[in-house]
């Protein structure tokens, strides 16, 4: 997707329409409404789980997890919904506030999925913005909203950091943006290397901030100073 937020390597970064692979079966080709809108396709999911239940010896239809499979579906739903938002949409309401100097959104509770193993990654988004010569400024909520439009999906957190700036920094048209990630990953906690505790932080600059070394350590004292 040539020109979308994030570049050629930004996977799914911006819904203008099915995104391939996902908006039709990968089996038989044909389109699946429920994806192409943005929901997940629960009679798969809930098949897949049983599956996977009865792969780990469990008995799917034991009281405690007959409904586990539908559950799972609906929670994927959730937990995946980024996958059918645009993040054009979630900006497009923006107000001219005459403001040329930071904004910054900071401690955004956030909740990702690592496509890696499909297991929760989480921790705290800070986004900041310098705007533009226009001084157009977006609504606070929807730098939130952003961080949710891409932390629902399968994500990794580099890609998901440079997302939330690429997409600001094209919608919005500002001198520079600054995202800042910081996450603990459940794949390296409960599982693998199992070093619970441990902290991933990530950044993406655009503009001011990636030319300004002075603007970006500003900006990241600030995100970072607690
Ligand atoms: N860079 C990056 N790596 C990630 C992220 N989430 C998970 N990973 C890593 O992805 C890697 C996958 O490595 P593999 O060797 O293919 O999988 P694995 O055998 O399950 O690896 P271990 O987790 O080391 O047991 C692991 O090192 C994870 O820590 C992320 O957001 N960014
Ligand atoms: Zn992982």
């Amino acid at each position: 997707m040539s020109g979308a937020p994030g570049g050629a390597d930004d996977q799914g970064g911006t819904w203008r329409g099915p995104v391939d692979g996902l908006g039709q079966d990968p089996r038989t080709g044909d389109p699946v409404a429920d994806l192409a809108e943005g929901r997940v396709d629960a009679a798969r999911i809930e098949a897949a789980v049983r599956e996977i239940l009865l792969a780990i010896g469990e008995d799917p239809d034991r009281p405690g997890l007959v409904d586990t499979p539908a559950r799972v579906a609906r929670a994927y739903g959730e937990t995946f919904a980024g996958l059918g938002q645009d993040p054009y949409d979630v900006l497009a309401t923006t107000f001219d506030e005459d403001h040329d100097e930071l904004v910054l959104v900071k401690d955004i509770p956030m909740y990702s999925t690592c496509e890696h193993h499909l297991v929760p990654f989480h921790g705290r988004a800070h986004v900041g913005y310098i705007p533009g010569a226009d001084g157009r400024v977006t609504g606070l909520s929807k730098l939130a909203r952003l961080v949710e439009v891409y932390a629902r999906r399968p994500q990794v957190q580099e890609r998901m950091t440079r997302q939330i700036a690429d997409a600001l920094f094209e919608v919005l048209k500002p001198q520079g943006v600054i995202v800042v990630v910081e996450a603990e990953h459940l794949c390296m906690a409960m599982r693998g290397v199992r070093k619970p505790g441990s902290t991933t932080l990530t950044s993406a600059v655009r503009g001011i901030f990636r030319e300004s070394p002075a603007t970006r350590s500003e900006a990241m004292s600030l995100i970072l100073g607690r």
